[in-house]
């Protein structure tokens, strides 16, 4: 697609009605890997391998469609990955700066993660949820769509930077355009962009325009399904399996495993903050 059709299709991620959250549910710190590890089985491989939970329940031939294994680290590698998550004096994790411009980005060497979708998909509460471990890190989430309004730079250690976007779609800033479109396609050291998708509601018309967008700009990136307390067992799958079957057909750039998480749970959590630790890896 040309430039120009694609302005004009993110010109549309702008003014897409919203879908109000239900509910305004706390998001809490969540059980740390140790206090996971202690759990009966089942419960632990549902909050660490919440893809693995959901094939049980497929049969043999429709198991064939999810990729499981592509990223599948043991409880110890996640182990060794909440360090990089956990602050400590030697580990600072901190709140960095705020951009409407991409040159007002500040200037970093290491690797750097985004994290994009439409406003309230739960951008900012998952970067909390990562940041759980780090207490003094605030990270601002609300019901009400819209809520972030600039680019949010975090610093994770020595190890890599996180940022937190403004949504598409409903009550979008009026330069997020201006401000994403070109972040994206200019940030020189952007590793990965998480593209978050409400697994309720599954992939959207605003969705497909970034999806678009980052397949244009041949960007890495990663679909990761929100929110996956709030739906029953079966309409999860329904909606993991069409949205994988969309991964396997319809994208170049988009790593083929998806990510289901839940914040209210705290399922997939850790095994998220694994694949960005050895993504960010030197
Ligand atoms: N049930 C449930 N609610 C969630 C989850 N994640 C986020 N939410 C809720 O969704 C709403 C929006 O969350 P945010 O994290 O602020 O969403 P956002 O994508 O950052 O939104 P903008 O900043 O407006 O673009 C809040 O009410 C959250 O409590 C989840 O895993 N489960
Ligand atoms: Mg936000």
């Amino acid at each position: 697609m040309a430039a120009l059709g694609l302005r004009r299709g993110m010109q549309k991620l702008l003014d897409v009605s919203p879908t109000v959250a239900r509910l305004s549910l706390r998001c809490g710190t969540g059980p740390t890997l140790a206090e996971v590890l202690q759990m009966p089985k089942k419960q632990m491989t549902k909050l660490l391998y919440p893809l693995q939970e959901l094939e049980q329940r497929l049969v043999p031939d429709s198991r064939l469609d999810l990729h499981l294994k592509l990223f599948d680290p043991s409880p110890e590698d996640m182990e060794s990955a909440e360090g990089v998550f956990a602050a400590t004096a030697r580990n600072r994790i901190e709140y960095l700066s705020s951009a409407v411009r991409l040159d007002h980005a500040p200037t970093l060497a290491r690797p750097e993660v985004c994290f994009i979708g439409r406003s309230n998909v739960g951008k900012s509460s998952l970067i909390k949820a990562l940041f759980s471990l780090a207490p003094d890190v605030e990270v601002r989430v609300s019901k009400k769509p819209g809520h972030t309004k600039k680019m949010n730079f975090f610093k994770v250690g020595k190890y890599f930077t996180l940022v937190d976007m403004p949504g598409y779609g409903y009550r979008a800033p009026e330069d997020f355009v201006d401000m994403v479109e070109t972040y994206l396609k200019e940030r020189r050291n952007l590793k990965r962009t998480f593209l978050l998708v409400d697994s309720v509601v599954g992939i959207t018309k605003t969705d497909h325009i970034a999806i678009e967008m980052c397949e244009e700009f041949a960007l890495p990136y990663v679909m990761v399904l929100t929110k996956i307390d709030k739906s029953s067992k079966g309409h999860l799958l329904k909606q993991v399996l069409e949205i994988q079957k969309f991964v396997n057909t319809q994208t170049q750039g988009c790593f083929p495993q998806l990510f289901p998480v839940s914040v209210v749970t705290y399922s997939g959590i850790h095994l998220l903050k694994c694949f960005i630790a050895n993504i960010t890896k030197n």
